[in-house]
């Protein structure tokens, strides 16, 4: 394979922090080539430099025997970068070809660059109708248009941040077949994902990074998930564990919980139904805009639901505000960190008195104990191993790995008796992601009842007690998730809920259309 790009000596500092620190190592074209480190090791500063958002200090880059040096992602385009963020720039309201147009230097006629959109959404097995209003996709279509986007381009270089952590595992299938076909076509991919197993079926070629610097460069179809964690790392990596336990006691009961979608793309929920016991793990699975951030704002009191479809060991909940939950004990964690579950421009303190103030004590007749609230902090910062210089820093200036173990840190060290979280490991690498599912557990082993809501099926199998998959706003009735595999979750998160019928056909694609069909009739 021929050299596309050739990084040599890229350095970045931050105040505090050399994100970056003599980084060097090519890219040839046609290689799938993943970028692996644990959280805050460097990986976006580094593709943020390849595509215009970071000037480096020193260093530098030639694409296809040419300087790269671009001083806006605009320059990196025109060069043949492309890149699809962890989170989707688009616009709700617009329709594909729209939201397309808006993201293109030069777009071509509404009427070409819808044909082009079909033809190459075709073409690459990515279907997406240009006339469909954005607002109305999966997480997993909406990944397409921003694909299909960048293939618009004939990209040289395309830059994928955590690109399956919104689809299902049949969504996965379908993008790795693109990339193949990309990088078999000579387009040279740049991948970064915290899930080895993923890596190792897609990549043939891995650089690591630790603390900026590369530390080890390897074939991961030659390693194991393990052995690459630990070069990331720097030690072996321990799987949560849990011991075997009985049921307690109820301690939430929620009975045909319905609302209406809080906005116009939201999601309705509808009758939904289900009861929690101490020291239990409910894993809820389901492709994102399903209603997790709507169940999770019913149950933490963000939105009040009709009387008595939340009830706490008999006591109902349903029109009491967070603080009031908080205080009997129910606590939650969103998915969103920066803006809802972090204020991005506080510091850790401050972030940390937001919601611990009640059941931390970090305020007495109306002060803020100032002293409290940083040992708080601190506190969730050594136990869960938040790599930042200290209590003061912005949550904003935390790589986003590490501001996500601090939100669940500051959830856990206080001790709920329900705690409920939505995707907690979402961009956590897979270290601190152990250690974040062995803190779940272990708070459940002390009795607490927890529901972990997650795209990230390999999580739920490994800390449910029961499983049960949200789909438009329904919850399936919740099993034993030992009685399943990922296969059949894959189909009760289509819509399936009805397995036999899944297995009588054995045509998933088909499945999803009908049991859309049969909701819709409902
Ligand atoms: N704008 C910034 N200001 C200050 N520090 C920053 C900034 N951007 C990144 N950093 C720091 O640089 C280091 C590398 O961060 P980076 O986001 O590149 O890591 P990462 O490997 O992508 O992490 P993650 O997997 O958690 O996304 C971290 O210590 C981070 O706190």
């Amino acid at each position: 394979m021929s050299l596309l790009l050739d990084l040599h000596g890229l350095t970045k500092a931050y105040p505090g922090v050399v994100a970056n620190d003599d980084v060097s190592f090519e890219i040839a074209r046609g290689q799938v080539h993943a970028l692996l480190g644990e959280n805050g090791a460097g990986k976006s500063t580094l593709v943020k430099m390849i595509y215009g958002l970071v000037r480096p200090d020193a260093g530098r880059m030639i694409l296809d025997g040419d300087a790269h040096a671009p001083d806006s992602p605009l320059a990196a385009r025109d060069a043949g970068v492309a890149m699809v963020f962890q989170h989707f720039s688009l616009f709700d309201a617009l329709d594909v070809a729209e939201n397309i147009a808006l993201g293109m230097s030069d777009p071509s006629p509404m009427r070409d660059l819808a044909q082009r959109i079909r033809t190459v959404s075709r073409d690459y097995g990515l279907p997406l109708d240009p006339g469909r209003i954005v607002g109305d996709l999966s997480a997993g279509e909406r990944q397409r248009v921003e694909i299909v986007r960048c293939l618009l381009q004939s990209p040289r270089l395309l830059i994928m941040d955590e690109p399956t952590s919104v689809l299902t595992p049949q969504e996965v299938e379908i993008l790795f077949a693109t990339l193949r076909k990309l990088a078999a076509e000579g387009t040279a991919i740049l991948y970064i994902s915290h899930k080895l197993e993923e890596i190792r079926a897609l990549c043939d070629a891995a650089t690591i990074l630790r603390l900026g610097r590369v530390v080890g460069r390897c074939d991961p179809r030659d390693a194991s998930a393990s052995e690459l964690a630990e070069m990331m790392v720097g030690s072996a990596l321990a799987a949560p564990a849990r011991p075997a336990h009985e049921p307690g006691e109820t301690v939430l009961e929620v009975t045909d919980l319905s609302l209406p979608p809080a906005h116009a793309f939201g999601t309705p929920l509808r009758g939904i139904g289900f009861t929690l016991s101490k020291g239990e793990v409910l894993g809820i699975g389901g492709v994102a805009g399903n209603g997790q951030d709507e169940l999770l704002a019913a149950l933490s009191g963000e939105r009040l639901s009709p009387p008595g479809s939340v009830r706490m060991g008999g006591r109902d909940l349903s029109r009491l505000a967070p603080e009031a939950r908080r205080k009997l004990g129910l606590l939650a964690a969103p998915e969103e960190r920066l803006g809802h579950a972090a204020a991005p421009d506080m510091s850790l303190t401050e972030n940390a008195l937001l919601s611990g103030h009640i059941r931390k004590g970090l305020a007495r007749r109306g002060f803020i104990d100032w002293s409290k609230a940083r040992h708080f902090a601190r506190d969730v910062i050594a136990a869960f191993d938040v790599r930042t210089p200290n209590e003061s820093v912005a949550a904003r200036a935390l790589s986003g790995g590490n501001l996500q173990k601090f939100v669940i840190g500051r959830e856990i060290l206080q001790a709920p008796d329900i705690l409920v979280v939505n995707q907690p490991t979402w961009g956590v690498d897979a270290s601190a992601a152990a250690a974040i599912r062995q803190a779940l557990l272990d708070l459940a082993q002390g009795g607490a009842a927890v529901i972990v809501i997650s795209q990230d099926l390999d999580e739920l199998m490994e800390i449910s007690d029961r499983f049960a998959a949200l789909n438009e706003g329904r919850l399936s009735a919740p099993v034993p998730a030992a009685s399943l595999d990922v296969e059949r979750i894959g189909l009760m998160l289509g819509g399936a809920h009805d397995l036999e019928v899944a297995h009588d056909t054995g045509d998933g694609a088909g499945i999803f259309e009908r049991t859309k069909m049969k909701q819709a009739a409902r």
